[in-house]
């Protein structure tokens, strides 16, 4: 019989609203220290709003394809929030592949890990003025450049799901 080979395995979570060149750069770096990466799609539950537009389901599209490229050996797993903190290492745990390292600059996410004895690492900001969810959903809401800032195949799922329009819609208010 052969032994079952001992893959190490990095999580990685993030909202990837939308998923960006920061965020590339990151888990290019962190595939050069493990075998694969798990990604958590990270609010999974939430859509159509303007710190949350796309849904997970497009979210996956967009690392699918963003990181076909790449060679980042991956699985892109969407993880709905829950109101409890004191469990949410554990129901992560429990829903994806085993993982022995986290990388991650959320500090709530680093706090969780670590009470719960897990190695967490830092991974350095690549352009964080630019590379931002933030950044790139308010360039996108005032007409300003983005596609630079998001691999070409984010461009792509956003203007396949009408996302563009979608984020404009939602950022009106009723009394412009
Ligand atoms: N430019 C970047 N370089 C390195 N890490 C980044 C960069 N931007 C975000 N990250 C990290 O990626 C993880 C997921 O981030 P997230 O999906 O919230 O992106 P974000 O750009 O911070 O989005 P938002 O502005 O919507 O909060 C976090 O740990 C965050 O610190
Ligand atoms: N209690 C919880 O459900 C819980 C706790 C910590 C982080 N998270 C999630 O992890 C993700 C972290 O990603 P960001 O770095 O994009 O904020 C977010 O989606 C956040 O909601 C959820």
């Amino acid at each position: 019989m052969v032994a079952a080979m001992h893959m190490k395995r990095a999580f990685y979570i993030g909202r990837f609203q939308p998923f960006h060149l920061g965020h590339q750069a990151v888990l290019e770096m962190i595939a050069k220290e493990v075998d694969e990466v798990v990604i958590g799609i990270g609010s999974a539950q939430k859509s159509h709003e303007v710190t949350d537009p796309f849904t997970a389901g497009e979210r996956v599209m967009m690392i699918r394809h963003a990181l076909g490229d790449t060679g980042v050996p991956h699985y892109a797993m969407p993880i709905e929030d829950i109101q409890q903190n004191t469990v949410w290492v554990s129901y992560v745990s429990s829903r994806t592949p085993p993982f022995e390292i986290v990388f991650s600059n959320n500090p709530l996410v680093i706090q969780l890990f670590r009470e719960a004895n897990i190695e967490v690492k830092q991974p350095p900001m690549y352009l964080r003025s630019q590379y931002s969810g933030t950044e790139i959903r308010k360039r996108i809401v005032h007409d300003m450049e983005w596609k630079h800032l998001v691999p070409p195949a984010v461009v792509d799922v956003i203007e396949e799901v009408n996302g563009v329009e979608r984020l404009r819609n939602i950022s009106k208010t009723d009394y412009a």
